[in-house]
């Protein structure tokens, strides 16, 4: 039986204020917590934006199903941001997107959607090789990221580039597939398969505009290479995968400090309940969603 998981306010869509959501609320509370927590704010302070934040994280968020709009609507959104679409274009290099490994050869690709060791257990629609593709900025800034992190003996692996528009309508379609929880016992032990949709996968991903890249560090010794411990594998839908998450040893926090700092250091922004999700700011593209398949 096909059943639509919980529907949330996507990111792509101006939020009325008073639309408490999930997704944005959980964010913002978040970040207002670890504000909190490493500015030495009065304890009253503090207390309030703890509670906000304990709140934002109930199950279901605050004010979701008051908003929960209809099938029709979620579907909607996609259709919508579809039409934003590049229109026919079948070539990823004509809207500008680029192969990130010709500017930086010694990328790992470890691209989990062109394959099967994926949450959804099945090459992806839309990825037809194993490539990361990203626009120019995008791609000429992870350059530099993995050039310095050379010269400390790491490497980067990359899990997911630009993320093509059908990919993540793929995605919606699997979330929505309840009778299949195949992959829960190792990408979400913890979490209701409805859950997902909106914190770990988004309906209207930031992926799909190229500026995005989901990765780890390794380190290598000659040609043979080992991933950093960063607590949890790529897309743990985990609150453990949270990147200040407190349930991690001192190592796995250094690893994640580390991937951050670099990632930073070239104008990258972290996504803060992911480890390895990172976009380019400004973004080159922030209006634009991409459908081409990468080829
Ligand atoms: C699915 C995961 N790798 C990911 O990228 N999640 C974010 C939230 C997204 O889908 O944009
Ligand atoms: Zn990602």
């Amino acid at each position: 039986m096909m059943v639509l998981p919980r529907w949330r306010w996507p990111r792509s869509i101006p939020m009325p204020i008073s639309a408490t959501t999930t997704k944005t609320s959980r964010f913002r509370a978040y970040a207002i917590a670890k504000a909190a927590r490493n500015r030495k704010s009065s304890g009253a302070l503090r207390a309030i934006a703890l509670l906000v934040a304990a709140f934002a994280f109930l199950p279901g968020g605050c004010a979701s199903t008051s908003l929960a709009p209809s099938v029709t609507a979620q579907q909607a959104t996609i259709e919508r941001n579809d039409s934003r679409a590049v229109g026919s274009a079948d070539n990823a290099e004509s809207v500008g997107l680029v192969d990130a490994q010709s500017l930086a050869p010694g990328l790992q690709l470890d691209i989990r959607y062109a394959g099967s060791d994926n949450f959804v257990g099945a090459p992806i629609d839309g990825y037809h090789a194993p490539r990361c593709l990203l626009l120019r900025p995008a791609a000429q800034a992870l350059a530099r990221v993995e050039r310095d992190l050379r010269t400390q003996g790491l490497r980067l692996r990359v899990f997911d580039c630009y993320r093509p528009m059908r990919a993540v309508r793929h995605f919606v379609r699997w979330a929505a597939d309840l009778e299949d929880q195949a992959s829960k016992p190792i990408y979400y032990p913890r979490l209701d398969k409805r859950e997902l949709l909106g914190d770990y996968i988004a309906p209207t991903s930031g992926h799909s505009r190229g500026a995005t890249v989901d990765l780890t560090l390794e380190r290598c010794d000659g040609a043979t290479c080992a991933p950093l411990d960063m607590g949890t594998p790529f897309d743990f839908f985990d609150s453990r995968a949270n990147t200040d998450a407190a349930d991690v040893t001192a190592l796995q926090r250094g690893n994640r400090d580390r991937l951050r700092a670099a990632m930073q250091r070239e104008g990258f922004r972290n996504y803060p309940l992911e480890w390895w999700h990172y976009t380019l700011q400004p973004e080159p593209s922030p209006g634009r969603y991409y459908d081409v398949p990468v080829r």
